[in-house]
């Protein structure tokens, strides 16, 4: 998982490299149109009133730029920003010192946010609403309960999965966005912007190639750059052209949707051995040694994007865009064990 182009973890070097990529203002970051006309507003009206933005949750698959839209916020308010993350924040006492640490206005990010303990959300609820936190002192019966004020800040949550949300934790943001693949032409900008800040020559039709490439997501698509650049180097003159990012695209088994081994992997054993589906998710997780919330939260978004899949209650099952992709022939048999043939 970890060497795989989908990978939401990544390297420390990869880490450094993001920085640098990573656009710092709201009009440099591209595509997200919805997204950045209504930010562009709450912005605007909080900078007027002179008070924090309201509290903003972002959600959508890994990669599409959360992180990145946060530290917008915090830069284009003139705000630091602090960062952390659901599983980070065990116990209601570490909520308690992250919070009463902030300075006026700044950004509370908080990643992975639906996977925040019960004792913890419950905690962050009048911190949002009220600006204020209850602490116990002491210990046992002695033990009594302290209301801290805070200073106004603004939380950013950012999650893979907004339904793991509860309601209450939901409804405590003022603006909540969904963010959607990216098409090609703003994937496009991004390498051509990318190439631009790494100096790597890249021509027109190589960028195009790599942008069509990506499955939609910035992560992905500066990936896939800096793979295509190691071969250009390697086994050319170092220019991206069309031919080279194909011919690397094509070593790295990344097909012409962005799909790689494991997708493919994935929708043969749906096809194949599960007779187009439907099969439950920890089945298909089983039969195919992957993590099942791997395959809900990283792979599968993509799949049902491209109409490649669909989720039924009785579980996942293939639709004709797969088979036609993989070049196999669903046939309406009796029921029988092989409901495809190949070509
Ligand atoms: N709109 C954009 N324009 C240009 N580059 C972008 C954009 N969005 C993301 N990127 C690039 O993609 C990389 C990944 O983005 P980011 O870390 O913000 O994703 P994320 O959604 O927070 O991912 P995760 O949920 O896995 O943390 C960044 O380094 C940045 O360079």
């Amino acid at each position: 998982m970890k060497d795989r182009l989908v990978s939401p973890q990544i390297s420390e070097e990869e880490q450094f490299i993001e920085t640098s990529l990573r656009p710092r203002h709201l009009e440099e970051y591209i595509g997200q149109e919805k997204i950045k006309g209504n930010l562009s507003i709450l912005l605007e009206a909080a900078r007027r009133r002179n008070e924090p933005v309201d509290h903003v949750l972002l959600y959508g698959p890994p990669g599409l730029g959360k992180t990145t839209l946060c530290n917008i916020i915090a830069a284009e308010m003139g705000v630091s920003l602090k960062t952390t993350s659901g599983p980070a924040i065990e116990h209601a006492g570490d909520l308690a010192s992250i919070l009463t640490a902030l300075q006026p206005g700044e950004v509370l990010f908080i990643d992975e946010i639906h996977r925040l303990a019960r004792a913890v959300e419950e905690r962050l609820y009048s911190a949002m609403e009220d600006f204020a936190i209850d602490v116990m002192i002491g210990k046992g019966p002695g033990a009594r309960s302290l209301r801290l004020n805070l200073p106004p800040f603004t939380v950013v949550g950012a999650t893979t999965r907004v339904g793991s949300l509860t309601a209450p934790l939901r409804d405590r943001f003022g603006a909540i966005y969904r963010m959607e693949y990216y098409d090609h032409e703003s994937l496009n900008k991004i390498v051509r912007r990318s190439a631009a800040i790494l100096k790597v020559p890249a021509e027109e039709e190589g960028i195009k190639e790599i942008g069509s490439r990506a499955r939609g997501t910035p992560r992905i698509v500066n990936r896939l750059l800096k793979r295509v650049r190691d071969y250009a180097q390697v086994r050319a003159d170092g220019v991206i052209t069309m031919d080279v990012a194909k011919e690397a695209l094509d070593a790295l088994e990344v097909d012409e949707l962005g799909l790689d081994q494991t997708d493919r992997h994935m929708l043969e054993t749906i096809i194949k051995k599960f007779n187009g589906g439907p099969v439950g998710l920890d089945t298909l997780a089983a039969s195919t040694s992957e993590d099942s919330e791997t395959i809900e939260d990283v792979y599968e978004p993509y799949l049902l994007q491209l109409g490649f899949i669909a989720r039924t209650p009785r579980g996942r099952v293939a639709m004709k865009a797969a088979y036609e992709h993989l070049k196999l022939i669903p046939t309406d048999g009796e029921g029988g064990p092989n409901l495809w043939t190949t070509p």
